[in-house]
């Protein structure tokens, strides 16, 4: 029988091979790392669904490779420092430098000049968030940002001194000119490309909030429930209010702005064919009403309207939200707004439900905000307000369990992931990204991603019960059906 080291290595090269002949049948090349131009070409090949598979078991068996062969203490030592990748990469996001380098060209920029830009002008750093001034302070502070990200091949150093981008660190870029980056900070995010808002959100309120994880995990369970505002982001900021009204405070403009283009970004991130599309929106009845609870600006309701012209849509959210809903949907899709095909309603979700005739409440990303005495006042005032027809749809990531899928729930149709990887990677296929979504839900807001099995639980508690599991390959957003019990 073959070592698990070979048998890792035999994965590996068995997908590379899968990867590679598709790449031939379809006649493209896949995306060279060091090239960041082009990316709307490139990308498209990358998301073909037999590419998709093969590269996920190639990654999953690359990183158990790493994990049995690396020695187990620089395992546990690298690990344990990663938070300062993300402080550097939390330094390269908020001074322009993503923009710079990718102004400068294939070739690179110096760190010299790259201080010339973000660095040179006091007047302008004073409008960021640190307090490097002469660019002789400044440009070594940049290389010993950049040299961790390169090394992890993000960004990478041409030269000495010398950085260019890739592939990956133009995930980073806005796509903007520095000088408007820099001139305006609070816009920056505003019509952008890319992941930048999601990747700031990231950096700077979880990151530093999630310093405060283990404080606050660690003590007494809270008495009532107003001492769950003991949250690691009420530690780190010194403040006692929720995440959403923290974002409302004037101090806070910037990042309440770009949390709504990071939830933008966070739709993007799913695949084409991903779980949003696979419920058959088109088979419900003409005008079918789905008041989406807690929209945001409405994005992931904006592509159910435009693939479906005949449903109706009402946003909710707190009353700030909506306004930038409705600048975004005049944006989007003029005209629905004066047509009534959407609506817009500032609704607190945590009092009684006004709208009567839903056919659906869509409750997308908000469960996971909140600790389950929360959801259950939340979903038991959408219970009152179905009809008997009236469906719950739950967008959230199904948090799977590192050995494999609880079997009791097999009766549930699509509660079973598609595939089952192959021996010996892990059930999960080695993906990260959930629990760690789920530990930034615990650190910005006492919130929770969930298993299967405690959705059944909570909802069932709240006088509903799922029917229906939706599910796309790997991607993580995953839509559950339930009717009213
Ligand atoms: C994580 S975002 C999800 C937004 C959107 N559903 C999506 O998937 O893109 C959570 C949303 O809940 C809204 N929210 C928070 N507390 C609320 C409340 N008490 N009533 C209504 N909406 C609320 C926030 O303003 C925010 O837009």
């Amino acid at each position: 029988m073959a070592s698990t080291l070979v048998e890792l290595c035999g994965l590996i090269s068995s997908s590379v091979a899968t990867v590679d002949a598709r790449c031939k049948a379809l006649s493209r090349t896949y995306p060279n790392l060091n090239n960041p131009t082009n990316p709307a070409e490139d990308e498209s090949v990358v998301q073909d669904t037999e590419i998709v598979e093969a590269a996920s078991i190639a990654l999953a068996a690359a990183s158990q490779l790493i994990a049995h062969l690396q020695l187990p203490a620089r395992s546990v030592l690298e690990t344990s420092l990663s938070f300062l990748v993300s402080a550097a990469m939390g330094v390269v996001t908020a001074s322009a430098t993503a923009e710079i380098i990718r102004e400068a060209g294939p070739q690179g920029c110096h760190i010299n000049d790259i201080a010339k830009k973000n660095g040179m002008d006091p007047m302008k750093i004073g409008k960021l968030q640190y307090t490097a001034i002469d660019s002789n302070k400044f440009t070594v502070p940049t290389a010993r940002v950049l040299r961790p990200l390169a090394t992890q091949h993000i960004f990478r150093e041409v030269s000495p001194d010398v950085f260019a981008h890739n592939r990956i660190s133009a995930m980073l870029d806005t796509g903007k000119s520095s000088q408007a980056v820099l001139d305006a900070p609070e816009d920056k995010h505003q019509g952008a490309k890319g992941f930048a808002a999601i990747i700031e959100l990231n950096t700077d309120e979880t990151f530093k909030a999630g310093a405060y994880i283990q404080d606050v995990v660690i003590k007494a369970p809270p008495e009532n429930e107003a001492d769950e505002l003991d949250t690691p982001l009420n530690r780190a900021f010194n403040t006692h209010v929720g995440l959403f009204s923290w974002f409302e405070r004037p101090e806070n403009r910037v990042r309440f702005r770009r949390f709504g283009m990071a939830m933008d970004a966070g739709r993007r991130v799913s695949p084409p064919g991903s779980a949003s599309q696979r419920f058959n929106w088109s088979a419900l009845p003409e005008r079918t009403l789905i008041v989406d609870v807690g929209a945001g600006i409405g994005s992931f309701s904006l592509a159910i309207a435009k693939a479906n012209p005949k449903l109706r849509f009402m946003m909710q959210d707190r009353a700030s939200v909506i306004e930038e809903g409705k600048e975004y949907w005049e944006k989007e899709l003029p005209g629905a707004a004066a047509s009534g095909r959407v609506s817009f309603q500032a609704h607190d979700f945590f009092s009684s439900q006004p709208i009567k005739d839903a056919g659906i409440f869509l409750i997308s990303r908000i469960c996971h905000d909140w600790s389950d005495s929360y959801v259950l006042k939340i979903l038991k005032h959408l219970r009152n307000a179905a009809q008997p027809t009236t469906k719950l749809m739950i967008q959230e990531r199904i948090i799977p369990f590192v050995c494999g899928e609880d079997e009791s729930y097999r009766h549930i149709p699509g509660a079973m992931p598609n595939t089952t990887p192959p021996k010996p990677l892990l059930a999960n296929m080695g993906s990260i990204v959930p629990y760690l979504i789920d530990m930034q839900m615990m650190a910005l807001l006492s919130g929770s991603e969930r298993t299967l099995p405690h959705y059944w639980r909570l909802t069932k508690e709240a006088g509903w019960e799922i029917e229906e599991v939706y599910r796309a390959g790997n991607d993580p957003m995953n839509q559950l059906v339930l009717r009213p019990i």
